[in-house]
């Protein structure tokens, strides 16, 4: 059996609404273990990049494997949450975005906008997500390793655009100095 999701859901009160609703649809689902809600709560005006944040640096800890985040667009959360190293948040109101979300970028952090879509849309679409996995063997992956080397932060960064293949990838220390 594929391993159960563990995710943080997050939202700051421009999101909140939408936020309980699906922490409550996640619960409900056979394929989610755990969710992990970060805020904010009822009468909470914790700005939206506290939150996000917060939810993506579980994401980077491992603690849990995603995070759903709501804003008033889903753009201000997004942007936070990519301030985390190892994290890779998108802002996606379609079904093809939310597929590719997962399956060409890798992103761990999904972000929606209460004031731009449906809850209806927002219900399936958070859905959806749950049934796409990475694929580490597909062609997509050498690019997303291509991104990662942008956050080495050691200089090494400048060259990430000449890292081509799993080799040169492999030879790139990171920031913890492990190899590869
Ligand atoms: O949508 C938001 C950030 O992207 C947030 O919910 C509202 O932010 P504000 O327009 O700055 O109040």
């Amino acid at each position: 059996m594929t391993a159960k999701w563990r995710i943080a859901v997050g939202s700051d009160d421009a999101g909140l609404a939408y936020k309980e609703v699906l922490k409550g649809v996640l619960r409900d689902d056979a394929r989610v273990l755990e969710v992990v809600d970060v805020g904010v709560g009822e009468d909470d005006q914790t700005p939206y990049p506290h939150v996000a944040v917060a939810a993506a640096r579980l994401v980077a800890e491992e603690r849990v494997d995603r995070a759903l985040l709501v804003c008033g667009t889903g753009l201000g959360v997004a942007i936070s949450a990519n301030k985390v190293a190892g994290v890779r948040a998108v802002t996606a109101h379609d079904s093809f975005s939310v597929e590719r979300s997962v399956l060409s970028n890798n992103a761990q952090v999904l972000c929606f906008g209460q004031r731009v879509i449906g809850l209806g849309l927002a219900r399936r679409l958070a859905l959806e997500w749950l049934d796409y996995r990475f694929d580490e063997s597909s062609g997509s992956a050498t690019k997303v390793r291509a991104l990662s080397a942008y956050e080495l932060g050691n200089g090494d960064a400048d060259r990430a655009d000449t890292l081509r293949d799993d080799e040169e990838l492999a030879r790139t220390p990171r920031p913890d100095g492990v190899r590869g």
